[in-house]
């Protein structure tokens, strides 16, 4: 796949800290407009051209326009012709698609690819379900993952992402747009796998963060990740994902990245957990989204329900919200039977 040489109309619906990251990355190569929510916080970041409330440190480059008025940012995408490619991007929360979708449900859009990575809290769907359920099948739709800190993106370090649909067309409009300078854009059309891996690496990297804070060692880190990517896999292969997804960037590459990386906010939590302090204040401090705090409630449900058996996640889960210490968790998970490693 050639990079896209035309620039593409993209609108980014979200500027937290990923979504204006990935608006200055595509901002070097095309016609970007990022619409936050909240009004203040735009003017701010026009005024000082810097995302100072989510992404301090990265100046936007100039062709970047920001913008709090939704019609307008929509009119982006909408009005644009055929051969601008449009793009539209959801750079919010899980628990902020289901209404973004509602805003968008009717209004002619040209496709939605999400950033997102989770299950819907109360639901215990993956992305693409409540997409479903909000916009129907006739809008194209994806899910853009991998191992990519907003920090990184937006100083146009290196990094590889995974986009994941079954339109064929919107996986090369994405690839087109995206793929090129330092950023590789890969495909495939398995979208289980792909926002399975992306949800539930963010429940392991509180258990890596914890164990890790908690001076468990690097052996037990190793084997947190490795057994961790065996949990994510039987989920996913349970739900209808192709077992090699989870080898890949938005599998093994994503949760090596975040059970690593001290730029994650859900090995932060997990960190914060090991010094004792409390669920509240963690969530208070973090300032972002922490993705594998309700994703692990919604995983457990979910594990439970199946009967895919989710150890770690279960161990997670009793320390968020359980008052089980954090001390604790590891002493649980040594506690079980042997098993084979395979099964
Ligand atoms: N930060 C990263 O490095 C990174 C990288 C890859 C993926 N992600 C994923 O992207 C998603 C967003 O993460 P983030 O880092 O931008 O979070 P963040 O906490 O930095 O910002 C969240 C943003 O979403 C907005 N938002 C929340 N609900 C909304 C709604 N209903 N409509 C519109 N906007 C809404 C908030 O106002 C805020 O601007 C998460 O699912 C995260 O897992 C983040
Ligand atoms: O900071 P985190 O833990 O939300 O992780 C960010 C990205 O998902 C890493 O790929």
């Amino acid at each position: 796949m050639l990079e896209q040489k035309n620039p593409t109309k993209i609108t980014v619906l979200g500027a937290g800290a990923w979504g204006t990251a990935v608006a200055i990355a595509l901002a070097a190569r095309h016609d970007v407009l990022l619409w936050g929510r909240n009004a203040a916080q735009m003017a701010e970041t026009e005024a000082a051209r810097e995302n100072v409330h989510y992404l301090p440190g990265h100046p936007l480059p100039a062709s970047l326009r920001v913008s709090a008025d939704f019609e307008a940012a929509l009119a982006h995408v909408t009005e644009a012709d055929a051969h601008d490619a449009p793009l539209l991007i959801l750079a919010c929360p899980v628990a902020g698609l289901r209404p973004l979708l509602g805003q968008l449900k009717g209004r002619n859009i040209p496709n939605a690819v999400w950033l997102c990575k989770g299950f819907e809290a109360g639901t215990g769907l993956l992305p693409h379900q409540v997409a479903a359920e909000v916009l129907g099948n006739d809008v194209p739709v994806a899910a853009l993952s991998g191992p990519s800190f907003a920090q990184e993106v937006a100083r146009a370090l290196p990094c590889a992402l995974s986009v994941a649909s079954a339109s064929d067309a919107l996986r090369e409009r994405v690839v087109a747009a995206a793929h090129g300078n330092n950023m590789r854009v890969y495909s495939c059309d398995d979208m289980v796998g792909v926002e399975v891996g992306g949800a539930v690496k963010n429940v392991m990297a509180i258990a890596t963060g914890a164990s890790d804070g908690l001076g468990l060692g690097l052996n037990a880190r190793a084997a947190l990740i490795t057994r961790g990517l065996a949990e994510i896999t039987r989920l996913g292969v349970h739900l209808g994902a192709a077992a090699p997804t989870f080898m890949g960037l938005t599998g093994m590459g994503d949760l090596i990245l975040t059970c690593t990386g001290d730029l994650s906010r859900n090995r932060r939590v997990g960190l914060a957990l090991a010094q004792g302090k409390q669920l509240d204040t963690i969530v208070a401090e973090l300032g972002h989204v922490a993705e594998g705090v309700p994703c692990a409630k919604s995983v457990r449900e979910l594990a439970r329900r199946l009967g895919v058996d989710m150890p770690i996640t279960e161990a997670v889960a009793a320390v968020l919200f359980d008052g089980v210490p954090a001390t604790e968790m590891a002493q649980r998970l040594l506690a079980r039977d042997p098993r084979d490693e395979l099964a």
